[in-house]
C-alpha cells in the first residue's frame, strides 16, 4: 500500500460509516414523508408544496456552520426532498422537449431528478398537458437576460387558468458542437433563432463561412448534428450530453452572464413564506397618465416592483398587457391594500400567482 493510501484508508472508513448513518437516517426521513403522503391522501390535498420545501431549504442554510455552502445545502436537498416526494407521488412536469433542452434542465433544477419528464413538442402543448391533467406541473421560459420576454408564454399566462407557483433562473451556456469535434466538411450551424441571436457577434467572427439555420429548438439542432457531418449545433451542456456531440467552442453566447427565467405553471396556489413575489397582468384605458396612476398605488404602500413588461393586447388597436412581477405575497397586509387601489384603476386585471422569490 503506497503512503497515500496508507492515509487514505482510514479517511474512507470514516466516511463508509458516516454514509452508513445518513442512509439511515434518509431512511427515517423517507418513511415520515410517506407517512405525510398518507395524511394528504386523506384529504385529497396535493403532493408538492414549494413553500414547505422553501422553509425547509432556509431553515438548513441558516444553521448550517460550514464548511458545506448554502448551495450544496440546497442541492443536496433538492434531491432529497424530490425523492421523499416521489414516494408520496412521483409528479409528472411537462417541459418544452425534445431531450436535453434547458427547460428539462431547469424542471430538474427546480424539482430535483425524481420526477417523470414529459417532454412536449410545443410551450401551448406544455399548458395544454398541465391543463388535461396529463401533467402535474409545467416548466416554461419566460424570459432571457439577452433576448428578453417569451412572447409566446407571456400570452399563454394571460389565457390560461394555470397559477404559476415557482420561479427559476438558469446560466445559459451555449457552445458550438459537432460529431467530430472540428469544422471539418461543416457548412452550415443551426439551432433556434434565440441562440442564433444570442451567439451572432461570436459567429460573425470565428465563423463568418457557416450558413445559419433557425430550428424549432437547440436539442434538435443538437440530434441533427449528431447525424449529419455538415452540421454543426449551437446548444448547452444537457443537448450535447443527450446527442454525445463534441465542443468545437465552449461558452460562445455574446453575453457571458446570459441567464433564462422559468416559470412553474400548475394549480396549486403557494402559502406566504416571507420571501415571495407575485406576477399581475395589468392593461390600462388609453389616457394620458393611466399608467403613472395604475402604478402609484405600489409606491404609495411601499411594494417594489421587480419587473415590468409590455405586450400588444392582440386586439388590433394600439392597446397594451402590462407583466408585472412585484414584491410579496398578494396576502401579505401591504400589497392587499396595494392590489385593492390598484384594481380599481386597472381596465383588466389578472393575478397570475404568488410563489417564492428566487433570488
Ligand atoms: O411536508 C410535506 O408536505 C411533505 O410532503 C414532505 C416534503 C419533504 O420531503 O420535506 C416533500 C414534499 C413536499 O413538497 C414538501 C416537503
Amino acid at each position: 500500500m503506497s503512503t497515500e493510501e496508507q492515509r487514505l484508508a482510514p479517511l474512507r472508513e470514516k466516511i463508509d460509516a458516516l454514509d452508513a448513518q445518513i442512509l439511515d437516517l434518509l431512511t427515517q426521513r423517507a418513511k415520515a414523508a410517506q407517512e405525510v403522503g398518507h395524511v394528504k391522501g386523506g384529504f385529497s390535498s396535493p403532493v408538492f408544496r414549494p413553500e414547505r420545501e422553501r422553509q425547509v431549504v432556509a431553515r438548513l442554510q441558516e444553521i448550517n456552520q460550514g464548511p458545506l455552502l448554502s448551495d450544496g445545502i440546497a442541492a443536496i436537498w433538492r434531491e432529497v426532498m424530490s425523492a421523499c416526494r416521489a414516494l408520496e407521488a412521483r409528479q409528472t412536469i411537462a417541459y418544452l422537449g425534445p431531450l436535453g433542452t434547458f427547460s428539462e434542465q431547469a424542471a430538474q433544477t427546480y424539482f430535483g431528478h425524481s420526477i417523470a419528464g414529459l417532454p412536449c413538442a410545443s410551450l401551448d402543448e406544455v399548458f395544454k398537458s398541465v391543463e388535461k391533467g396529463a401533467a402535474q406541473f409545467g416548466v416554461v421560459p419566460v424570459e432571457n437576460s439577452s433576448e428578453g420576454a417569451i412572447s409566446r408564454t407571456l400570452d399563454l399566462l394571460l389565457d390560461s387558468s394555470m397559477r404559476i407557483s415557482g420561479e427559476v433562473v438558469l446560466p445559459i451556456r451555449h457552445h458550438l458542437l459537432t460529431k467530430s469535434g472540428n469544422f471539418d466538411g461543416v457548412t452550415t450551424v443551426c439551432a433556434h433563432a434565440q441562440a442564433l441571436a444570442q451567439c451572432q457577434q461570436w459567429l460573425s467572427v470565428h465563423a463568418p463561412q457557416l450558413k445559419r439555420q433557425a430550428v424549432s429548438s437547440n436539442a434538435e439542432a443538437a440530434r441533427l448534428a449528431a447525424n449529419d457531418p455538415t452540421l454543426a449545433a449551437i446548444a448547452g451542456d444537457p443537448a450535447q450530453e443527450a446527442y454525445g456531440l463534441q465542443a468545437v467552442a465552449a461558452q460562445i453566447q455574446d453575453d457571458p452572464h446570459n441567464r433564462t427565467r422559468f416559470v412553474v405553471v400548475g394549480n396549486y396556489a403557494c402559502q406566504p413564506t416571507g420571501k415571495d413575489q407575485t406576477s399581475l397582468v395589468l392593461s390600462v384605458d388609453n389616457q394620458p397618465g393611466a399608467v403613472h396612476r395604475l402604478l402609484a398605488p405600489l409606491a404609495k404602500h411601499g411594494v417594489s416592483m421587480n419587473r415590468f413588461e409590455s405586450r400588444p393586447a392582440r386586439k388590433g388597436t394600439w392597446e397594451y398587457h402590462f407583466y408585472i412581477d412585484i414584491a410579496g405575497h398578494a396576502d401579505d397586509a401591504k400589497v392587499v391594500a396595494a392590489l385593492n387601489e390598484l384594481k380599481e384603476v386597472a381596465a383588466f386585471y389578472k393575478n397570475l400567482g404568488s410563489y417564492p422569490h428566487s433570488a
